[in-house]
């Protein structure tokens, strides 16, 4: 509410503009570049049972949960770092890389993935995180 006209006027939080007109362009599609690195634990109904790990992955879902919430309680105690652990023990591809994906926009990832993403700040480390292909820890890093 301006105080001088004693009429309402509209400010961005985001450029710091304030001004009379209510906003009307469509908010710009902002490029949301985001990075992860993910712990994967597939199991008997990921969309591709298997990984470099093992030929023909059996474990029940509810298996691979708990073994990544045990995964998550290593990390989060600071006894093993995520890179390290990854490199070991998750099922995708990018455990080479101790579990970095690189950079990605939106629409890359699967939806719950991505959603688990924005939900983090970076540094964070999600908890159990659904996916079709299977079961993440997600450690944000930009
Ligand atoms: N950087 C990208 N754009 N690469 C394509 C991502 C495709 C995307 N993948 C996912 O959403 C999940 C979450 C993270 C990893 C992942 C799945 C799988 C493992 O699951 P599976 O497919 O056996 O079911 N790993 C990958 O894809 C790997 N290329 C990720 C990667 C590996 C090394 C370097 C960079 C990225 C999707 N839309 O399916």
């Amino acid at each position: 509410m301006s105080k001088s006209r004693g009429i309402e006027y509209y400010f961005n939080r985001t450029t710091g503009e304030s001004r009379w007109e209510p906003p009307t362009e469509e908010p710009r599609a902002r490029t949301t570049k985001m990075r992860a690195s993910h712990l994967l634990v597939k199991h008997a109904g990921s969309r591709k049972p298997s990984s470099w790990k093992e030929a023909n992955i059996t474990r029940t879902k509810q298996e691979a949960t708990a073994a990544v919430e045990q995964f998550r309680e290593q990390i989060a105690s600071g006894q093993v770092q995520f890179a390290d652990l990854a490199a070991k023990e998750s099922d995708c591809s990018s455990a080479r890389r101790g579990g970095d994906l690189g950079w990605f926009d939106r629409g890359q990832m699967q939806p719950a993935f991505e959603k688990a993403v924005l939900a983090l700040k970076p540094g964070e480390l999600s908890g159990p995180v659904e996916s079709d292909s299977g079961v993440h820890i997600i450690l944000r890093t930009g």
